[in-house]
């Protein structure tokens, strides 16, 4: 099978071999933690082994239930928000054609996105689109109690039984929950929806290979089976006992830290593909919620190249040299398109005649490298050979791994988000929720 590479040669005149050679220890004892299971958070370490626990039967179930909403419906609502969307989002968008809502003739259901603002704009025009066609729900919250994604699904379940009549809307509606906990699995009981279960150990930014992200990006018709082979691949090649110099995940997350120790307090996620914008969008939710606390962490910022160099990249050549970079390099695009010819050569391209227009990227992306590094930015690379579900479930278990030692080196719990809280109890006491009494009154007099 081939593999992501991890390249972090660019870093050398950043990081000493003696600082990184400090951290091999950490980082090996941060992975061993994580295996023992007797570190901070240690309750929602069920990500660690999911690509090889995943059992054949689960997998059947998926793409059965995929099958039954692939057959019957042209579009595919996923409800969610944060971990419970992102993931899905990240692997279908770098799998699908960049124009494929403008499809008129698809294989598959159109999937779109709610519950993960609370925009009325954005519910209204939507409810709008769905008008007589034929939609499908999938809910996803673990808590099932999160605001945006249940009112959502109230307005779009109203919409879908109004629609289709109660009896077919239930057939079409999918709920992936908590097995026990929550408003969601009350209603989906009540309901008599089918459902996936999120195990309490998998934290919402570690779920992408439960029934979260494997569900909808089996409806959107890309193998989930490759997925978790790619993962299953990667939760071998980092195991606390493979060595620190040839186990991705630990370098990774051994040189982060000790660039953040020298004062880069930024990275920066970059791709040159923009089928891999919700990729950046899932890791700064992976990486921002395990390690911004306690005052600490590495703030987690990503970029679209080139599309971002001609906004950005003014900041990332001359700006505060506080950043580092993290290249996610596909190697060989999916298709093939030559530069033509021109007579006239107005444009004075004719240079470019005959190169394919990857080649044109690919010299982008190592002229930006040189370019930063020259400028004080370390650059990290992440080589991918395709955008190919194999490729993606290795990335994905490769970042999830590195996140898990990167945040018990840190000294933090990677695997909490207390702080997300906050900002929902001003919400509930705004809005008046019941239970929210005296935050009401205590915050309306901050007015
Ligand atoms: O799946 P849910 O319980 O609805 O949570 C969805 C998201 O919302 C929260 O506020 C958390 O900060 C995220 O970690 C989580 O992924």
């Amino acid at each position: 099978m081939k593999t992501i590479k991890l390249n972090i040669d660019k870093t050398s005149n950043f990081v000493s071999k003696d600082v990184l050679d400090s951290y091999e220890k950490r980082a090996n004892d941060a992975n061993s933690l994580l295996h023992e299971g007797i570190g901070l958070g240690n309750d929602f370490l069920g990500w660690l082994h999911l690509p090889s626990s995943i059992s054949e039967a689960e997998i059947e179930e998926l793409e059965a239930t995929a099958k039954t909403l692939r057959d019957n419906c042209e579009v595919v609502v996923v409800i969610g928000i944060g971990g419970s969307y992102l993931g899905a989002k990240a692997v279908i968008d770098a799998l699908s054609c960049s124009f494929d809502a403008m499809q008129a003739t698809r294989k598959n259901p159109l999937i779109v996105y709610a519950g993960h603002n609370i925009c009325e704009d954005y519910l209204f025009e939507l409810q709008s689109f769905l008008k007589n066609k034929k939609f499908g729900i999938i809910s996803i919250s673990k808590s099932g109690t999160t605001t945006e994604p249940a009112l959502a699904f109230r307005l779009l379940r109203e919409q879908l039984e109004a629609q289709q009549g109660k009896a077919s809307a239930q057939q079409l509606i999918v709920a992936v929950t908590d097995k026990a906990r929550g408003a969601l699995r009350t209603l989906a009981t009540q309901e008599g929806y089918k459902t996936f279960v999120i195990e309490d150990s998998v934290g919402g930014r570690y779920s992408v290979l439960t029934p979260v992200g494997l569900l909808p990006i089996a409806v959107a018709g890309f193998s989930i089976r490759d997925l978790i082979a790619g993962a299953m691949h990667f939760e071998n090649l980092c195991g606390p006992e493979i060595p620190f110099d040839q186990n991705p995940a630990a370098l990774y997350a051994a040189v982060r830290n000790a660039l953040y120790q020298s004062g880069k307090k930024t990275e920066i996620l970059v791709n040159f593909h923009p089928k891999l914008h919700y990729f950046n969008e899932w890791w700064k939710q992976l990486y921002g919620e395990s390690e911004g606390k306690e005052n600490k962490g590495i703030f987690p910022a990503a970029v679209d190249f080139t599309t971002d160099l001609h906004s950005m990249g003014q900041w990332i050549q001359q700006g505060e040299r506080t950043i580092f970079e993290t290249v996610v390099s596909v190697q060989q695009s999916n298709h093939e398109v030559r530069v033509p010819s021109d007579e006239a050569n107005l444009d004075g391209l004719n240079y470019l005649a005959g190169k394919r227009v990857d080649e044109v990227n690919k010299m982008a992306e190592l002229g930006t490298m040189i370019a930063h590094v020259d400028g004080g930015v370390p650059n990290l690379k992440l080589e991918l050979p395709e955008l190919k579900e194999l490729y993606l479930g290795q990335m994905i278990y490769f970042f999830e791994k590195a996140c898990g030692i990167s945040g018990y080196i840190l000294g933090i719990n990677p695997f909490d988000q207390p702080g997300v809280e906050d900002y929902k109890k001003n919400m509930f006491a705004l809005l008046e929720k019941p239970g929210y009494e005296e935050a009401t009154k205590a915050i309306k007099a901050k007015l």
